[in-house]
């Protein structure tokens, strides 16, 4: 079975945020990630990670705000990250900084960074510069840290509007930083890396499993994300099969974590059946 990851902005919101990796252990996740951590200083949750014993294997950089306070406000605000948005790029910047020192003291080793929403108008194309530009430079801040960098294809259902969708647009991302001369590190460990959302690779593009042993094998994913389809709901009903979608994953040798991404609909503990059946 995959190693499960307990999303703790999705899941476990019954608890206070730093009560979460507590409750997450208790059932049996052997990792965790967060979207946004800002809320809390990172002592607190180096001592809240401490006593869960658990990982934290993802987090994301701020979606805009300099600070940890513009940065804890940010998605409610309604920013979507500022990574593919011209004349922002020293807040996307300052934020990056932000998210590594959480990230390094927390010792987690991926970092996603959201691109952004196209502003009313704009082309993909007039934003792929900004958005490679910053990328490059993320990463290459990122060098000798031990982190990586992710970026995530998200469907226009659920953020309209997003520039990132696909998988083969976030593989074409990783080859022009590649052509545009992005070296991985010495030990072959790549920079930038896809974070492959099977919910948001469902509502998008389908035919997952082919997606999967497309993808997989590329060593260009650093991690997986699940929720039913179409509610976002646990992975135990809808469109897509999750018992098939692990054995899938485990037989195509996939050794990193999946991510449980999901809204629970009847409360956490109640919906983690899923997860008893995966074993
Ligand atoms: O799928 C998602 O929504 C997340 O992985 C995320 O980081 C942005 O909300
Ligand atoms: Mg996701």
């Amino acid at each position: 079975m995959p190693r499960f990851a307990a999303n703790l902005s999705m899941l476990y919101t019954e608890w206070p945020l730093l009560q979460r990796p507590q409750a997450a252990a208790e059932d049996g996740f052997e990792g965790l990630e967060i979207q946004f951590p800002y809320t809390e200083p990172v002592a607190a949750w180096q001592d809240a990670l401490a006593a869960a014993g658990r990982p934290l294997v993802l987090m994301n950089a701020p979606v805009a705000g300099r600070t940890p306070a513009e940065a804890a406000a940010a998605w409610t605000a309604g920013e979507r990250g500022v990574a593919a948005l011209p004349g922002r790029e020293d807040e996307f910047r300052a934020g990056f900084d932000l998210a590594c020192q959480y990230a390094l003291a927390l010792g987690v080793p991926r970092l996603h960074v959201l691109a952004g929403c196209l502003p009313p108008g704009a082309q993909r194309s007039e934003l792929q510069p900004t958005y490679l530009a910053n990328l490059r430079w993320a990463a290459e801040r990122l060098r000798g840290s031990g982190l990586t960098l992710l970026i995530e294809p998200i469907n226009l259902r659920d953020m309209p509007g997003y520039f990132l969708n696909r998988q083969d647009h976030g593989h074409e991302i990783l080859d022009l930083l590649e052509a545009g001369g992005l070296q991985p590190e010495a030990d072959g460990r790549r920079l930038v890396q896809v974070q492959m959302d099977l919910y948001h690779a469902q509502v998008v593009e389908g035919d997952i499993s082919r997606k999967l042993e497309r993808w997989l094998g590329s060593g260009r994913v650093g991690h997986l994300q699940i929720a039913a389809v179409p509610d976002r709901g646990e992975p135990d009903a809808g469109e897509l099969h999750h018992p098939h979608l692990f054995r899938l994953i485990d037989a195509l040798g996939w050794t990193g974590w999946v991510g449980a991404e999901y809204r629970p609909r009847a409360g956490t503990r109640a919906g983690l059946g899923w997860r008893h059946a995966a074993g």
